[in-house]
Parts: C-alpha cells; sequence; structure tokens
C-alpha cells in the first residue's frame, strides 16, 4: 500500500549546518508516528520540511505516493494540515473563530460554510458559543482547539503536529490529547506527531523514530519503549529525562 508519508535520505542545511541528516521515514495511512529527541535534534525541521517551510538540499519526499517539490500547492494543503505548539502564534489576534475557520473554506473553494464552521468547533468540543470570540477571550486549551478545528475543516487525512499540547498545562494537555486521539480514530488519520515528551509520545503513537543530530539513530515501537527494549545510549537518557515518562501510560500488551 502506498505510505502516507515517505522521505528518503532527505537533507536540510542551514549556512552549511546540517540541521536534518539523511533521513528515511516512512508512515503508513491511518499510522500515528512520533519523532522524538533533545531540542535542537532537528525534529520541527524535519516536520517543516514535509510541510514546505524549511529548505531541503538533498532526498525525496513523497505523500500519498506524490513526490513534492517547492512551495505547496492547494492539493498538498487539502491532504496535510499542521498544528503548531503556539496557538496564539497560528491564530489571528484580531480576527474572530469564525472569520478563522471561514477563511481555509473559501479559499479552498468549499460550500456551506456555515455548517462546517459549527460541525468543526463541535468536534473539537467547542461549540457555536465560541464562534464569533476572539482569540485572547480564549484560554490556551481553548485557542488550541481551535488551531485543531481549522487543521481538520479541510478533512486532511494527514496532520502534522509539531509540539501540539507542550504550551498546556498538565491537564488539559491531557484532554487535549484525548480530543487528538479521539478525532484520529474517527476520521483515520495519519499522524506525524514531534514531542520531546516520551510519555506524550508512547501514548499517542505506534512507532518512533529517534533523532540526535539530525539524524534518526533508533526506530522503535512505543511498545519496544516501554518494556525498554532499547538499543542506544541515548534513548536511554531521553528515558531518564523526560519528566513524567510512566510505563503504564502506554496501552496493555496484546
Ligand atoms: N531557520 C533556521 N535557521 C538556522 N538554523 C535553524 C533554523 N531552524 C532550525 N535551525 C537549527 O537546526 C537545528 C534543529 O532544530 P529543530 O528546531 O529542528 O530541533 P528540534 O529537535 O525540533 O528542537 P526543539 O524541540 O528545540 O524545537 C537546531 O540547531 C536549530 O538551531
Amino acid at each position: 500500500m502506498t505510505a502516507a508519508v515517505s522521505v528518503e535520505n532527505l537533507s536540510v542545511l542551514f549556512d552549511g549546518f546540517k540541521a536534518v541528516d539523511d533521513v528515511g521515514v516512512e508512515i503508513a495511512a491511518g499510522e500515528s508516528f512520533g519523532l522524538v529527541g533533545e531540542s535542537g535534534s532537528g525534529k520541527s525541521t524535519l516536520l517543516r520540511a514535509i510541510a514546505g517551510l524549511a529548505p531541503t538540499s538533498a532526498g525525496i519526499i513523497r505523500v500519498q505516493g506524490r513526490a513534492l517539490e517547492g512551495a505547496r500547492d492547494k492539493t498538498f494543503y487539502r491532504a496535510v494540515q499542521m498544528v503548531f505548539q503556539d496557538p496564539y502564534g497560528s491564530l489571528h489576534p484580531r480576527q474572530t473563530i469564525d472569520r478563522q475557520l471561514a477563511e481555509p473554506l473559501a479559499v479552498h473553494g468549499f460550500g456551506d460554510s456555515e455548517r462546517r464552521i459549527l460541525t468543526a468547533l463541535d468536534e473539537v468540543g467547542l461549540g457555536s458559543g465560541f464562534r464569533f470570540r476572539y482569540p485572547h477571550q480564549l484560554s490556551g486549551g481553548q485557542r488550541q482547539r481551535v488551531a485543531i478545528a481549522r487543521a481538520l475543516i479541510l478533512e486532511p487525512s494527514i496532520l502534522l503536529l509539531d509540539e501540539p499540547t507542550s504550551a498546556l498545562d498538565a491537564s488539559v494537555q491531557a484532554e487535549v490529547l484525548n480530543l487528538l486521539e479521539e478525532v484520529r480514530q474517527r476520521r483515520k488519520l495519519t499522524f506525524l506527531l514531534v514531542s520531546h515528551d516520551l510519555g506524550v509520545v508512547t501514548h499517542m503513537c505506534d512507532r518512533l523514530a529517534v533523532m540526535q543530530g539530525g539524524r534518526v539513530v533508533e526506530r522503535l515501537t512505543s511498545a519496544d519503549l516501554v518494556a525498554g527494549r532499547i538499543a542506544e545510549n541515548y534513548t536511554l537518557n531521553l528515558m531518564v529525562a523526560s519528566k513524567g515518562f510512566r510505563r503504564e501510560a502506554a496501552p496493555a500488551p496484546g
């Protein structure tokens, strides 16, 4: 079956510095795949390169079998949407939630925008009462729900998630992660999730790649990680350093 996302021998250079160095990743349709690693290991840059937001110097990126080059087109954004860490940065401060949800619909020529906006707000647990509010009138968790609604409103099949809950308080973080998992199952979405938090990744993802210095140094399943079936010291150290990583956070075997 054609992979949802496939990356081969990808490198990203910034002024001669290899932020991503010869990386390969293949994610099946419907899979939830995690990228972990310490700060600066290249996780976000890899995600941004897939989204066309970081310059690649070598390699091939394919989405649903289609090789991508240069600026991403409308077809790409119908299939792939991103959710960033900071919903303050990604929402326009002076536009109502309604306007921010209507914009992608207009750009992509979707009709029936009223119904789609109300459905999207319901799907992320906000409801129509939030429609004409501004971002500053919302909590951090509510803003991130709006960012998720905006990503989902074009009915993509792949979400690229860059630390989507790390700016949120722990209890809110769990609610937003549960929301993401619910929509993934309901809509049969493919996730590529970047997180420095191994607890989050093992909770959300089937498989993961561990990055260090721009390279993938280990690939393993969440079950391997939780059971301690780890080959690299770097991964072991990440486990120790990841505050809140709990073995019981993983799904039961079988
Ligand atoms: N636009 C850029 N220009 C120059 N260097 C960059 C740029 N973006 C990222 N880098 C560098 O590339 C390296 C990888 O950064 P990246 O943000 O991908 O790491 P990360 O693993 O996601 O870490 P973090 O969790 O801190 O974001 C870092 O050394 C970073 O400073």
